[in-house]
């Protein structure tokens, strides 16, 4: 365990979560799943109001923090939680934007790939083009738990962005090339896990649609997507 802590991000202890944390986006969704899922869930971080929870789940212990949104976000905490708290897998707990026509609103994808266009991956100091994958362990565990889930869950690659509004049709390229969706962080959480020697898996529901327009509303996101909530702590 290294000494940096707390960082100028979390203000956790030294053990304060558990070796598996659950990271959405947005910090309400990691509200909802500590109140919903988790037994005796401990508020152990708050700076900026990226609240982190640690209790347990049918009494194994599981943390659950938002990650803000964003490769630069998600960069500072997974690199934080992988590096100075000892956590061996995170899991994001995403939404994201359909571009395969094959999507409907609240399927699941579950990310072996990411595809992305952000700055982020030139942290790493590598000049060729990098390809961020998933935790083959983790995926093949998410994916035989989704046989038992009432709903779609695809495996294949997301496009990871750093714009949510653009004027680019990058989207209809990688379409093309079977990318089904896209969302703002699986690719720096995935560089984050390679380069930490640490695991992580991208899930991510549905919550619109590029190809048809459809979209759900803020509170759906936050609160709404219980399959992916469950899919994810399956995994702990
Ligand atoms: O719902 P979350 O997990 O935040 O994920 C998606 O939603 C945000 C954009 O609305 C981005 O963070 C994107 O990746
Ligand atoms: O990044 C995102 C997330 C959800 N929907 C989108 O269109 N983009």
């Amino acid at each position: 365990m290294s000494s940096r802590i707390p960082t100028p991000h979390i203000n956790a202890p030294e053990g304060a979560f558990a070796e598996t944390v659950l990271m959405p986006g947005d910090p309400l969704r990691a509200k909802f799943i500590a109140e919903q899922y988790l037994d005796n869930a401990v508020l152990v971080n708050n700076v900026r109001n990226v609240q982190g929870y640690t209790g347990t789940y049918k009494g194994k212990k599981v943390s659950v923090m938002a990650s803000g949104m964003g490769c630069p976000s998600i960069g500072i905490y997974s690199y934080e939680l992988f590096n100075f708290y000892d956590v061996k897998n995170i899991i994001r707990i995403g939404s994201a934007g359909a571009i395969s026509p094959k999507l409907k609103l609240k399927d699941i994808v579950v990310a072996m790939s990411a595809y992305t266009d952000s700055g982020y991956i030139n942290s790493f100091g590598f000049r060729g083009n990098a390809a961020p994958c998933c935790s083959y362990e983790l995926l093949s565990r998410a994916m035989e738990y989704a046989k038992n889930l009432p709903c779609n869950v695809v495996c294949g690659p997301l496009l990871s962005s750093d714009a949510f509004y653009s004027d680019s049709s990058q989207t209809e390229i990688l379409s093309r090339l079977g990318v089904l969706a896209v969302e703002m962080e699986a690719a720096a959480l995935y560089m984050n896990a390679a380069r930490a020697g640490k695991n992580a898996l991208a899930i991510c529901s549905i919550s619109d649609s590029l190809v048809t327009g459809e979209e759900l509303p803020a509170e759906e996101r936050q609160v709404g997507f219980r399959n992916m909530m469950e899919l994810g702590l399956s995994l702990i």
